[in-house]
Order: structure tokens, then C-alpha cells, then sequence
């Protein structure tokens, strides 16, 4: 179970291992320091040899490693106010003791430093000087083999905007360097300028962020990965995420607040025994003539994620559309409300979904509260979501814990239009109001687990439980921004609970499940392919 924390989680950690008195602030400090340099040469291995030195010489750690036509590398770090400066400080030490010429900036005053920053910034000036963070830093950079953004990390509280150009040049750095030009950006904890616990810029109101601010090829985090590396704009902003270990034992400490969110997994137990029957049976409502592929799109996702049985429920109009395309999954006309509660009185089906091509209209509400009031697994997508645009209240009302509802951010703003606009507020403060936050309180008054869409998905359940789905990092899967993905997801979540997973439990396999497919396909993937993809993905992911 991966954890992600926040910046007041992580920093309670810290406190309770201080006072403990297993370990000193100034060892941390030291340690994460060190954890940055060794991701450095893990990630560059080439930074470990001498510029030109071309004659295989082995990494070394003094600077008797310098040939006599070789040149040191060249780095420049830059340091802020408070510990994530600190940390900066050791990584330049630590490599000026490898033989690299290192320039360090601060951006603050000396005096102001925390204690431990204090003592490393002291440390370092006893041979070398520290200038003060400004234009300069950008010709200093300009042929530097690395830069490293050491300005700020978890304690950002407000924007850092008065070192716009500074941070634009960082930009081009960064630009430069994924064109394979130096230097190469390292960003210790977090890119300078993201929050920590929310991913998002601060105070880049209507701008992008991405314009001007530091971005990394890589950050290196510690003792655990944060929220904002794998929220929003921060989760771009990092490049990679490499944790390391800092010597920081886990604890349940009543200290940690709030509930620590994990990164989505897939939960074991596949399809070991039994008949079809014990897999569930999802029925999924498809829309009318004309509108029909979404529900089909699900229903196959369903059938193929292990549901013993898959009944499409369509209207009259669209039975002969539906009926040329379906062939393992069955079909069975229902005409309204009255239809679909008969329907409903075989106990067998255990789960439904709606929503997908279903439409708008009183029909739709209709059939929503229809199914709602039956208690049985439910996934409500789409439509059977826009519906309740205007009175999102009777929804909440009706929902309860066996559904799962899985807005996207159109339809996350139609439902909670005062969550959506906190949401997209500029942000100013640090911790910003996160997508974690706004799921978390979306699930709370809905009364059930709420899978938020996108790239970032994030799942929540009423009781605080919170999941991130990443589709980032070597997760990245554009492919999935494709017409008629989200139905297939709906499918995916329908035929889980079918099977018997709780709906966070299946909200959270779908979604690292969906991304696994398009990952599986690549390049070229339209929703169709999804399904095909799970008997391969389940294979590979051992899940019979
Ligand atoms: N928490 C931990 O367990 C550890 C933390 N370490 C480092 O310490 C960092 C956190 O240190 P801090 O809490 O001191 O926070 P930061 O160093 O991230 O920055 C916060 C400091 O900057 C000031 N500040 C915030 N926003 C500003 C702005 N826009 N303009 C000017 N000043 C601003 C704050 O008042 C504070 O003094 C971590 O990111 C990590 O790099 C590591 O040394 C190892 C252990
Ligand atoms: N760039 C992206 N990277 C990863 N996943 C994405 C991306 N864009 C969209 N998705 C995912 O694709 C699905 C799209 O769903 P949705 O917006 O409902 O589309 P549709 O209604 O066309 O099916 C969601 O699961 C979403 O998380
Ligand atoms: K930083």
C-alpha cells in the first residue's frame, strides 16, 4: 500500500520521531540530503564521471578522480527560507565533496534561517559563499551540468512570485534539458511554487502555471511520496518521484492527522470457484434508438471483469439496435420504471448501472430513483448524474452506501457546484483546497463512494476512505481522454460489485484496472479495446 501524505502528516511524523529522541532534525536533514544525491547518480549515472573525461574512469567520491584534461561538473543549487533549503544545503556540500564546482543561491536572509538550515548554511559558507537568489542564478545556470530547486518544499504557505524571472528562466532550463541541453532539473520534495498537499500553483491566477514556474525532471521525495506529486498540476510539474528512505519508522500515531490516502490498488480475489451465478448479475439501462453504444461499451466491460452474467436493459425503440450487437450478454426490453422494478424483483441481479446514452429527462430520474430505492449495487454515470443538475439534493437523498457514482469535472460541477468552485478558485494559501479535499466532501454528502475523474482520479467514501487512481509517471495513459473510456469504466465498476467487491473496493480496481488496459493497448486505443484488454492484464496481474 503506497501512502501519500500531507505536508502536516509528514511533518507529524517527523515531531514524533524528534521527540522520541531516536533521531536529531540536523540527521534528517543530513539523510535527506544524502537521499538526493544518490537519486541524482541513480537517475545520471553519467554525472557520476568527470566532463570529457571519456577514459571510463569509475565514479569516485573525492576530487583526485579529476584527470588532467578533465573539468568538474558544474552545479547550481538553490536554496530557500526554511529546511527545504536546509537540504539544499547538504546536497551542495555532498557534492562539492565529490569534486563538482557548486554555486549555491539563497532566497531569504541567513539570519532567518530554521536552526538546522542554520547549521548546514554555516557549514557550507566556512569555504564557500552564498549569493543571494537573483538574475544571476540564470547565467550561473546556464552550463551548469544540474540545477537543483531547493527554494521550497512541504511548507509553502503563499506564492513565490516576486522571482517570476528567475523561475521562468528555471523553466527554460527544464525546456532545454528535455531536448537533452543542461542543465537538468533535480527538485527536492516538490517543484517551488506547487503546494504539497494539493498539487496546484500558488498564486497563478488564470495563468499557466507551466509558463513560468519550476518544473523538474525529477524530485525526490522522503520517507513517503506527497499528495501534490500525484494531484493536479504537480503531478506534471515533478517529472518523477523517486522516495527515499530517511530512517523514519511508520507509527500509528495519534499525532498523524486526518486519514493518510493511499495510492489506488487493485484488490486480489478473482474468480476461483463457483458457477455463474455466484459472480452476480449486472444489468446495465441502455439509452434509446440512436443511443445504445455507451450502455453496450459497459456492459462488455462488465461481462469481461468477471460478472457471472451481463443483461443489457433497453427501451423498445432501441431493442433491435442493441440486439444485432449483443451476443454473450443478454437483452431483455424494458419500457420504464414499472418494467425495470418487475425486472428487479429477481434477487439475482444484483447490481445495476445507469447513465451511459441514457438521456435526459423525467424518465431518467425516473428510472434512477427507481433503482436507488431497491439498495443493490449501483453505479450512477452520465446522464443519470446531469439529470440531478438541478435538484442534486433529491439524488444525495436517495443515495446510500452500495453506489458508487463516478462524475467527471463537468458533471462533479453540476452536482457540487460550491466544491467545483473552491476547487477551481486561484489558489493563494498553502495547503490549498485540494481534488482530495473536494471528493472527500462529495462523498460525505452523497452518502457513497465518489470516483472523480481524470488523469488524478480520485475515490472517496463517505467515511473518509480516499484513493488516488494515477495515470501519471510511467502510469501516463493519454490514450484513455478517448469518447466512450468513462462508459467502459462504469462497466468495470458494475461488474466488480456484481461479483461481490464493496464499492470502494471496486471503484479502486476499476480505475487502476482501466488504466492498466490502456496502458496494455497504447497508442491508437479506442474505448471498444478496453475490455479486450483485461484477460492479458489480469494474467500479468495474477488475479484468476
Ligand atoms: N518534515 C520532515 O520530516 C523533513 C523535512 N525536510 C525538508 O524540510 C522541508 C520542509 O521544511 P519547512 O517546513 O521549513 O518548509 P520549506 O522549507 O518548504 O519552506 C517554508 C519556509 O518558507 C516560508 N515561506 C513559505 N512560502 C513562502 C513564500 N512564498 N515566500 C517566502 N517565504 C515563504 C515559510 O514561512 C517557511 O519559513 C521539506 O520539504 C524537506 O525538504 C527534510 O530535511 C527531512 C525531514
Ligand atoms: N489524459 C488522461 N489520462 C488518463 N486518463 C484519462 C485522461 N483523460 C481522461 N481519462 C480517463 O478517461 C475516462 C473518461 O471518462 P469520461 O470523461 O466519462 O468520458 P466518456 O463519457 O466519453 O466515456 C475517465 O476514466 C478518465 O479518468
Ligand atoms: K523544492
Amino acid at each position: 500500500m503506497t501512502e501519500l501524505l500531507t505536508a502536516a502528516q509528514m511533518q507529524a511524523i517527523e515531531q514524533a520521531a524528534i521527540a522520541s529522541g531516536e533521531v536529531t532534525g540536523l540527521e534528517l536533514m543530513e539523510r535527506a540530503g544524502q537521499g538526493v544525491v544518490e537519486a541524482i547518480f541513480e537517475e545520471w549515472p553519467e554525472l557520476a564521471q568527470p566532463v570529457e573525461s571519456g577514459r571510463g574512469a569509475s565514479p569516485s567520491r573525492s576530487p583526485e578522480y579529476l584527470g588532467k584534461d578533465d573539468a568538474p561538473r558544474r552545479a547550481v543549487v538553490l536554496c530557500g527560507p526554511g529546511n527545504n533549503g536546509g537540504d539544499g544545503f547538504v546536497v551542495a556540500r555532498l557534492l562539492k565533496e565529490r569534486g563538482w564546482a557548486v554555486e549555491v543561491f539563497l532566497y531569504g536572509e541567513p539570519e532567518k534561517l530554521p536552526p538546522d538550515a542554520k547549521v548546514n548554511y554555516e557549514r557550507w559558507r566556512e569555504s564557500d559563499a552564498v549569493r543571494p537568489l537573483c538574475e544571476e542564478v540564470i547565467d550561473a545556470g546556464e552550463d551548469a551540468d544540474l540545477a537543483v530547486d531547493a527554494v521550497f518544499g512541504t511548507g509553502l504557505t503563499r506564492p513565490f512570485l516576486d522571482h517570476g524571472e528567475v523561475q521562468s528562466e528555471l523553466n527554460l532550463w527544464q525546456a532545454a534539458s528535455r531536448r537533452g541541453a543542461a542543465p537538468r532539473v533535480v527538485a527536492v520534495d516538490m517543484p517551488s511554487g506547487a503546494c504539497a498537499d494539493s498539487g496546484l500553483y500558488l498564486g497563478y491566477a488564470g495563468e499557466n502555471p507551466f509558463d513560468s514556474a519550476v518544473m523538474a525532471n525529477f524530485t525526490v521525495s522522503f520517507h513517503r511520496a506527497k499528495l501534490g506529486q500525484f494531484l493536479s498540476d504537480g503531478a506534471v510539474a515533478c517529472g518523477k518521484v523517486v522516495v527515499k528512505d530517511i530512517g523514519l519508522v511508520d507509527r500509528d500515531s495519534p499525532a498523524v492527522p486526518g486519514e493518510v490516502v493511499t495510492l489506488a490498488a487493485p484488490s486480489a480475489g478473482g474468480k476461483a470457484f463457483g458457477h455463474k451465478y455466484s459472480h452476480g448479475h449486472a444489468l446495465l439501462l441502455s439509452g434509446g434508438h440512436g443511443r445504445t453504444g455507451a450502455a453496450r461499451l459497459a456492459a462488455r466491460g462488465a461481462l469481461r471483469i468477471g460478472a457471472g452474467l451481463v443483461t443489457v436493459g433497453s427501451p423498445r425503440s432501441a431493442m433491435m439496435e442493441n440486439a444485432y450487437q449483443l451476443t454473450a450478454i443478454m437483452l431483455r426490453q424494458i419500457d420504464g420504471p414499472n418494467e425495470l422494478d418487475q425486472l428487479l424483483e429477481d434477487r439475482r441481479i444484483n447490481a445495476v448501472c445507469l447513465g451511459p446514452g441514457l438521456g435526459l429527462g423525467a424518465e431518467t430520474q425516473m428510472l434512477v430513483m427507481s433503482v436507488l430505492k431497491q439498495e443493490r449495487g449501483t453505479v450512477l454515470d452520465a446522464d443519470a448524474l446531469t439529470q440531478f443538475e438541478q435538484n442534486p439534493g433529491v439524488l444525495f437523498e436517495a443515495l446510500h452506501g452500495n453506489c458508487v457514482i463516478t462524475p467527471h469535472g463537468g458533471e462533479f460541477a453540476r452536482l457540487f457546484p460550491d466544491l467545483d468552485e473552491k476547487l477551481n478558485a486561484p489558489a493563494t494559501t498553502g495547503p490549498a483546497y485540494s481534488k482530495v479535499d473536494a471528493t472527500r466532501e462529495a462523498a460525505k454528502r452523497a452518502g457513497c463512494v465518489v470516483l472523480f475523474k481524470g488523469p488524478d482520479t480520485v475515490i472517496a467514501a463517505p467515511n473518509g476512505c480516499c484513493s488516488v487512481n494515477s495515470a501519471h509517471y510511467q502510469r501516463s495513459a493519454p490514450w484513455l481522454a478517448t469518447a466512450g473510456s468513462g462508459d467502459v469504466l462504469a462497466g468495470f465498476i458494475i461488474g466488480l460489485m456484481a461479483r461481490g467487491l464493496s464499492p470502494m473496493q471496486a471503484a479502486e480496481t476499476a480505475a487502476y484496472l482501466h488504466v492498466e488496459c490502456a496502458l496494455n493497448f497504447g497508442p491508437g486505443l479506442i474505448a471498444e479495446d478496453l475490455p479486450e484488454q483485461i484477460p492479458t492484464v489480469l494474467r500479468r496481474l495474477d488475479i484468476p
